[in-house]
């Protein structure tokens, strides 16, 4: 049995005053992959942005390798990969300009080794155009693009597999999966089933909004 590497520990939110979930507790170790589903409002973004550091609980912690994100300032760009619900793109940048700067937030990555990941998720050809005139799935293919130039174990996606078409969910359900079965963690949600998981795949729902 290895470590966990992230823990939620007794984690409650509230938002105006509307409980989402109380004392929510669960661990994952590298491999594997959870999938938080609920219904619309339930609070699925919330307890996203709370593992991601991007939001405090009303009471709990979250815990990477251990110690308390809120303790690992230094570390988290390098261990976590957050892609939020919106694709999180420029419209004014490229491509190629906006992978090299949110990448640069992390570790910068080669010229090459970004046109290489517009090629995989099917962009080649359009790595210099300003992105506000791409497809909304196209965007997306961008933001996604991201998850080929990490080095982060952990990534934390909201929403990644919206505005993608049948190809595209198929093979970011691929790469997802095979994330974990190399020891990364994933932690995601989807409306959707996904047809690809992990030898080691949990899930999570979360209640009705109220
Ligand atoms: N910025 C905010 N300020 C205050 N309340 C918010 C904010 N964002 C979300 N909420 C509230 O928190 C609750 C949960 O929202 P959240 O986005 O976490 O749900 P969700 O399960 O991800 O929903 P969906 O499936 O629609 O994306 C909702 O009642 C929402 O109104």
């Amino acid at each position: 049995m290895t470590d966990p590497f992230l823990q939620a520990v007794a984690l409650t939110c509230e938002r105006d005053w509307r409980l989402l979930f109380d004392g929510l507790a669960f661990s994952l170790e590298r491999g594997q992959m959870l999938q938080v589903s609920g219904p619309n409002g339930s609070g699925k973004t919330s307890l996203l942005r709370v593992l991601a550091g991007l939001m405090q609980p009303t009471a709990g912690e979250v815990l990477l390798d251990g110690e308390p994100l809120a303790a690992r300032h230094a570390d988290v760009a390098r261990n976590l990969l957050w892609i939020g619900h919106a694709a999180g793109i420029k419209g004014l940048l490229s491509a190629e300009e906006n992978l090299a700067w949110l990448c640069a937030l992390q570790q910068p990555v080669s010229r090459e080794s970004i046109w290489q990941a517009l090629a995989t998720v099917g962009l080649r050809g359009f790595e210099d155009v300003p992105c506000h005139t791409l497809s909304a799935g196209q965007q997306r293919r961008v933001a996604l693009a991201r998850l080929y130039l990490t080095a982060a174990p952990l990534w934390i996606l909201d929403e990644p597999f919206t505005a993608l078409d049948k190809h595209g969910v198929a093979q970011l359900e691929a790469h997802l999966a095979a994330h974990c079965e190399q020891g990364g963690v994933v932690v995601l949600t989807t409306h959707h089933s996904l047809q690809v998981r992990p030898s080691e795949f949990r899930d999570i729902a979360l209640g009705q909004a109220a």
